[in-house]
């Protein structure tokens, strides 16, 4: 599969502090990626940069092989913000028309439809509309703009149970029939975890971890046992997080257990459960571990 956008060594600084700092990223064509990160851990100041809102001090970004140049947008990517700035008396149909000047792709019979599945009226003005509205005309745009690339900031951010599943749902049937490139950035992990194929980890600028969802779920465990047995099993495997839990231990680790491997740990009186990817997530980015 090919790269549509690469990230090489990119850093931002605002004063003496790194935002993003020598970042790496590869996304390939055709993939739903999530980019994971807590509060402030660079996300959106990585976005606007691989959107060309703002530009890196050093290194730099490839999109579908040309090189991004400062003050460039580029046109291969939706990008559907966090903060929309759309402005407030405009009516929602008149937002979309703006929008489809702008994504060669763009499908109105898609759009409208979606106007139907979100319970949208579309001559409602945008400062009527509830936070909630305002993340779905965003999303409505993202979802018809069939862009090569299409990038969600906090996409369900203000929206209900029954509309973060509807989004969803449309996301990955439309991704069926007409694929792309998605990457979805959120802090919530296991919401996104059935969507998308591939992680990035992000925090205090850099990526921790990049895999395969399955892949993650597969090598992440909790082992509980007694101290000395824990420190004994974790010599030479990657503990990414340890905490006292009543009179023994509890260890993340990280890493493929072989059937050997788990009966060592049984020997040893050590039990081992999945970890769920949220708890995992937040387990590494306590331990502020990079994996490789
Ligand atoms: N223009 C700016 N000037 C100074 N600092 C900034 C600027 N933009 C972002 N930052 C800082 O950079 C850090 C990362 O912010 P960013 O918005 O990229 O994080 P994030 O991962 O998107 O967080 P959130 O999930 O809360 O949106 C924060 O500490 C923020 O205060």
């Amino acid at each position: 599969m090919s790269t549509i956008l690469a990230c090489s060594n990119v850093t931002k600084s605002y004063g003496k502090n790194d935002v993003v700092h020598n970042l790496e990223m590869k996304l390939n064509e055709n993939t739903i990626y999530g980019l994971l990160g807590r509060n402030g851990a660079g996300k959106t100041t990585l976005l606007n940069m691989i959107t060309g809102g703002i530009f890196p001090n050093y290194g730099q970004i490839e999109i579908a092989g040309s090189l991004l140049k400062k003050g460039e947008t580029p046109q291969d990517i939706c990008y559907v913000r966090e903060k929309n700035l759309f402005f407030g008396g405009a009516k929602v149909m008149e937002i979309l028309q703006l929008a489809s000047v702008f994504h060669k792709n763009w499908d109105w019979s898609f759009a409208n439809k979606l106007l139907k599945t979100f319970n949208l009226n579309p001559n409602k003005k945008i400062r009527q509309l509830s936070r909630g509205m305002e993340s779905l005309v965003g999303n409505i745009i993202g979802l018809s703009s069939r862009a090569p690339i299409t990038i969600y900031d906090e996409p369900v951010l203000g929206l209900d149970v029954l509309m973060r599943e509807r989004f969803y749902r449309v996301l990955v049937e439309d991704y069926a029939e007409h694929p792309r490139t998605i990457l979805l950035s959120t802090h919530l992990i296991d919401e996104i975890a059935m969507v998308v194929e591939q992680v990035y980890i992000m925090d205090s600028g850099s990526i921790l971890l990049q895999d395969e969802v399955e892949t993650i779920r597969n090598r992440s465990h909790l082992l509980m046992g007694e101290k000395d047995s824990i420190d004994r099993f974790a010599t030479g495997r990657q503990v990414i997080a340890k905490e006292a839990y009543g009179k023994g231990v509890l260890a993340a680790l990280y890493g493929t257990l072989e059937e050997a491997d788990k009966q060592q740990a049984h020997n040893l009186g050590i039990s081992i459960e999945g970890l769920p990817l949220q708890k995992f997530f937040s387990y590494l980015i306590e331990g502020g571990q990079r994996i490789e």
